[in-house]
């Protein structure tokens, strides 16, 4: 019987791209938001499938499959911070992997890329749509548990990542000798604390002048800052992504950051201007972030692969529009139509 659960999968994997004609799957166009909430579980499959990592690992398929469904389960219905997001975080990671051939031009190993995958599907498991700040502000339980190291969440979700690999039947390590198995647990742990924001603005300084330089594949420090810088890459990609969803997204986490500032001014504290509905303009904020942090790391990808300046070219695209809401909001608050220029 246990076979048979295998074949109808596999079976499903192969015919997941005709049953929903889902073309384009694997273009830097293709917006994973627009895969069926249902069939993500299957999709994710096929990431692992197509990129060779089931054949390469032997990844026993009932695990992979057990294993992606518990981090399914281990996300929260966040406003933002959900399993949407790590879908969508890791299929830019299968992108990246697949249209950069980052494992047979030997910027990955096949063990490199196999935990980049899962680092993207579980970088913010158990998130509860508030920031590590708040943690801390707030003492929070996690706070207690990783205040004193930073990246309070970060080291969360990689915790709970580590209680999902240990449940029976989900360990997709199991084939691994005991060198590989801590030589992924090291890299799944640094890839996740990479995602920490802080982290990144400490490490851009030196992702510049590896990048300015020539990469050395055979450094461990330019991998390390290499797949960090990957790791965020994925993180913002739905700003890399045509208008409609890249502004849906942002709209999804100033829910997220707002409903953050609501929470701190109910207990008292008030919250900075970013996670204030009152105060915060999305369209300078946008344009801020993507100029300060989503630009420059593109662009920082882009002096390595030529192909990505077309995401460079819709980061742009995407600033231009936000700087165009922004002339429409500030006339709606010249004509002293605030309250009806919040809701626009
Ligand atoms: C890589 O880790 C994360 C973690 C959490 C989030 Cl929400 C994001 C993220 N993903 N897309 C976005 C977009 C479109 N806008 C954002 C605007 C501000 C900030 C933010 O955290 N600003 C404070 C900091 C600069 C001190 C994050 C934003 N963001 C990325
Ligand atoms: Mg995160
Ligand atoms: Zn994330």
């Amino acid at each position: 019987y246990h076979m048979k659960v295998e074949e109808d999968i596999v079976q499903e994997i192969l015919n997941c791209k005709d049953e929903h004609n889902i073309k384009d799957f694997n273009k830097f166009e293709f917006s994973p938001r627009c895969v069926p909430y249902k069939h993500m579980p299957c999709y994710t499959i096929k990431m692992f499938n197509d990129l060779g990592l089931i054949k390469h690992w032997k990844l026993k398929l009932s695990t992979l499959t057990r294993f992606i469904l518990y981090v399914k389960k281990g996300y929260r219905d966040a406003l933002y911070h959900n399993w949407i997001h790590a879908f969508s975080v890791t299929h830019f990671g299968y992108l990246l992997i697949q249209n950069l051939n980052l494992i047979n031009e030997n910027y990955m190993t096949h063990m490199e890329a196999l935990v980049f995958l899962v680092s993207c599907l579980c970088h913010d498991i158990d998130h509860r749509g508030t920031n590590n700040s708040f943690q801390t502000k707030s003492s929070t339980v996690l706070a207690s548990l990783y205040s004193s190291e930073g990246s309070v969440m970060e080291r969360h979700h990689f915790a709970q990542t580590m209680c999902i690999l240990n449940k029976e039947g989900c360990n997709i390590f199991e084939n691994f000798n005991s060198e590989e198995y801590g030589q992924a647990l090291d890299l799944l742990k640094d890839n996740i604390l990479a995602t920490d924001l802080a982290c990144h603005f400490r490490m851009m300084k030196k992702q510049e002048e590896m990048i300015r330089g020539k990469f050395d594949n055979t450094d461990s420090e330019h991998k390390r800052l290499f797949i960090h810088i990957l790791m965020t890459c994925c993180d913002l990609s739905d700003q890399t992504k045509q208008w409609k969803v890249s502004k849906k997204t942002a709209e999804e986490i100033y829910d997220e950051f707002f409903s953050q500032g609501d929470l701190e001014k109910s207990m008292g504290s008030s919250p900075i201007e970013m996670m204030d509905r009152e105060r915060a303009s999305i369209p300078d904020l946008q344009v801020q972030f993507i100029t300060d942090i989503v630009l420059p790391l593109f662009i920082n990808l882009s002096t390595l692969f030529p192909m990505v300046q077309s995401l460079v070219d819709v980061l742009k695209e995407n600033r231009a529009l936000w700087e165009v809401s922004k002339s429409i909001f500030q006339k709606y608050v010249e004509a002293g139509m605030k309250g009806i220029a919040i809701l626009l």
